[in-house]
């Protein structure tokens, strides 16, 4: 276990009303921040916080602002208004500090090509001064078999889950990650998922990353930010998306009309599905659909379907963007959105 950020000092025996210790003040704390480039403003007046412990997705599509928003955040440019604290430091005022605890991976992994993947891990374990060697992290990210093989010969999977090892060799308590399951297959993503989840749940480990990939990576979240056109548009804690997710009961009958007549004569509000049966999203409805049921067989219309369906996750995620977008046309959103990596 790596050392966790002390509680306050415990000078006094009695508990009062905790003061702001520094293990609730926010891992990172982003105010105001905006980036303008001529005339691109390609972060706006983002302010968000992430607190120790979680695992924060800022996600959006492609140029919604999440690599310039992350490069920020490490000090490798300066914004135009805002302010910036990681670990309660600014990392670009090179607080040595404050670096020697966080693990980054931005933009396109790269690695030493002429080096294999364990001398890779070698060069940043010497230079950071670790002890022991890399054997553990090569396992972790299932790079065993590819340890003596030179970089340069990597697939691109392979080769993220270099810049991966290489971010976490010196046991971070901040991860900040910007698209880091770029390029990997389905596979590849759920074992990083896995690993990211580990980190936090078993070592405390703090991460922040970004994706365009909306729904895989919603899933690993505990907290969730929708970057759009370089806005916040919205945050969730991941285990209240459900909440805003879309459901309905679609039915179908043999006679729609009559159906629509009984279900009205119940105090239910259907509508036209297509392409043909019903939507009902009246809460009595999601909540008893067995009574819409018993509704329609007394009325002489019984269900020949009746199914409970759930915006899925990337559906959500486009909506929300949709509705903060009115000037731009549904389709372009939609292509945009399923881009692959
Ligand atoms: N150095 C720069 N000069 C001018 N415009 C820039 C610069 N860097 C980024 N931009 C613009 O800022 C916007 C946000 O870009 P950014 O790369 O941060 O988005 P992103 O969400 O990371 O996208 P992607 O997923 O495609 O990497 C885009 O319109 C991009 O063209």
């Amino acid at each position: 276990m790596r050392p966790r950020i002390p509680p306050s000092d415990g000078a006094r025996s009695e508990p009062a009303s905790p003061p702001p210790t520094r293990a609730t003040a926010p891992v990172i704390d982003i105010a105001h921040l905006s980036k303008r480039y001529r005339d691109v403003t390609a972060v706006d007046d983002v302010t968000l916080h992430v607190r120790a412990g979680q695992i924060y997705a800022l996600l959006g599509l492609n140029g919604a602002g999440k690599t310039t928003l992350i490069r920020m955040l490490l000090g490798m440019i300066a914004p135009t208004a805002g302010t910036v604290h990681v670990l309660g430091a600014g990392l670009s005022a090179g607080d040595r500090t404050a670096w020697a605890r966080v693990g980054y991976l931005v933009e396109a992994a790269t690695a030493y090509p002429e080096l294999t993947v364990r001398e890779n891990l070698e060069v940043v374990r010497r230079l950071r001064r670790l002890p022991g060697a890399a054997d553990d992290i090569i396992e972790r990210l299932a790079l065993a078999p590819y340890a003596e093989r030179r970089a340069r010969t990597l697939s691109l999977g392979n080769l993220q889950r270099l810049a991966l090892a290489r971010a976490l060799l010196h046991a971070p308590d901040l991860l900040i990650l910007d698209e880091p399951v770029n390029g990997l297959d389905p596979a590849g993503v759920a074992e990083i998922r896995a690993l990211l989840a580990d980190l936090a749940q078993q070592h405390g480990t703090t991460v922040f990353l970004s994706s365009h990939l909306l729904a895989e990576v919603a899933r690993l979240a505990t907290r969730i930010g929708i970057l759009h056109h370089g806005r916040l548009i919205g945050e969730h804690d991941a285990d209240q998306l459900d909440r805003h997710r879309r459901r309905h009961l679609r039915l179908t009958t043999r006679d729609d009309d009559a159906a629509r007549t009984v279900l009205h004569a119940h105090g239910y509000h259907p509508a036209p599905a297509a392409p043909g049966g019903l939507l009902l999203t009246d809460e009595r409805a999601l909540a008893r659909p067995d009574q819409v049921a018993t509704v329609l067989v007394h009325g002489g219309v019984p269900p020949t379907e009746l199914h409970l369906e759930e915006e899925d996750l990337e559906t959500y995620f486009l909506r929300t963007i949709r509705q903060t977008a009115p000037a731009e046309q549904p389709g372009q959103i939609a292509e945009e959105g399923t881009r692959d990596a």
